[in-house]
């Protein structure tokens, strides 16, 4: 089984914590996540390919470190953005003879081994020629794995309420389909409160789990700032 993991540029990512983390803290943690969810990936036994998709140099250090293939955006598509280069990327597998692309994202720092496994047994109980197995985020608004036989099976629509566009668009194109419930796999990073769950969690990859101390400092420093620095103490 081949297995994509995309990566927006670390200096970039995670734009919506930008009012809690500062640049640097949102750099590492990103990259923390994406080594756990490579070490998740290498760790499953079926996924015998493993490709890094990014334009960022950092990524493809990473991809090289951990001995698995890197793809810029750009050499496999000339459409921006993550639905772009995964169009492309998948076009590609395809005339390489691959049957079937598991797309895993970067941020899943609860991800294990075991539930990538789960998805590829889901995907190969279906049948038909054309076979989806998708795992939405925890609030079934966001698509966070998406497994597709063949690779372009699916159009990738990653954005807001991608899983309702990805599991509508199997149903019109009569593609066998599974949706799996995964709690690790379904436990983004998105947002001030997915940190504090982060914070919280039990299982957390052990490169994020390295991050946490100064990312909980952070949250209780703006806490106690909060609490006690009235708002009208702040220029406008
Ligand atoms: N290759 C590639 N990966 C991307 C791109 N945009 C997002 N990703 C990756 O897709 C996965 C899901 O991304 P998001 O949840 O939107 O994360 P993000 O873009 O860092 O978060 P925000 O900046 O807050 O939107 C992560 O692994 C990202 O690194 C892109 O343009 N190209
Ligand atoms: O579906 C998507 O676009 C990404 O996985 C992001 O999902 P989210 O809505 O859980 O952030």
């Amino acid at each position: 089984m081949l297995a994509v993991l995309p990566l927006k540029s670390f200096a970039l990512a995670k734009s919506r914590l930008s009012g809690v983390l500062d640049a640097s803290l949102r750099a590492r943690l990103m990259r923390a996540m994406a080594c756990d969810v490579l070490e998740a990936l290498l760790g499953c036994a079926r996924i015998k390919r493993i490709v890094v998709l990014s334009d960022d140099l950092e990524a493809k250090k990473l991809a090289c470190g951990y001995g698995v293939e890197w793809q810029s955006d750009r050499s496999v598509s000339c459409r921006p953005g993550l639905n772009g280069g995964l169009r492309g990327a998948a076009i590609n597998f395809v005339s390489q003879g691959e049957n079937a692309m598991l797309v895993v994202h970067g941020d899943l720092p609860l991800l294990t081994s075991g539930e990538i496994d789960d998805v590829v047994s889901a995907w190969e109980a279906l049948s038909g020629p054309k076979r989806v197995a998708l795992v939405p985020s925890a609030d079934r608004q966001g698509t966070h794995i998406v497994l597709a036989g063949p690779p372009d099976a699916l159009d990738f629509q990653f954005g807001p309420n991608s899983f309702a566009l990805h599991a509508a668009q199997a149903h019109r194109k009569g593609l066998s389909l599974a949706v799996l419930n995964l709690a690790g796999a379904g436990a983004d990073v998105d947002t001030e409160r997915d940190l504090r769950r982060l914070t919280a969690a039990r299982t957390v990859g052990a490169h994020t789990r390295r991050v946490l101390p100064d990312i909980t400092n952070t949250l209780e420093t703006s806490h106690w700032i909060e609490e006690h620095v009235p708002e009208a103490y702040f220029e406008r």
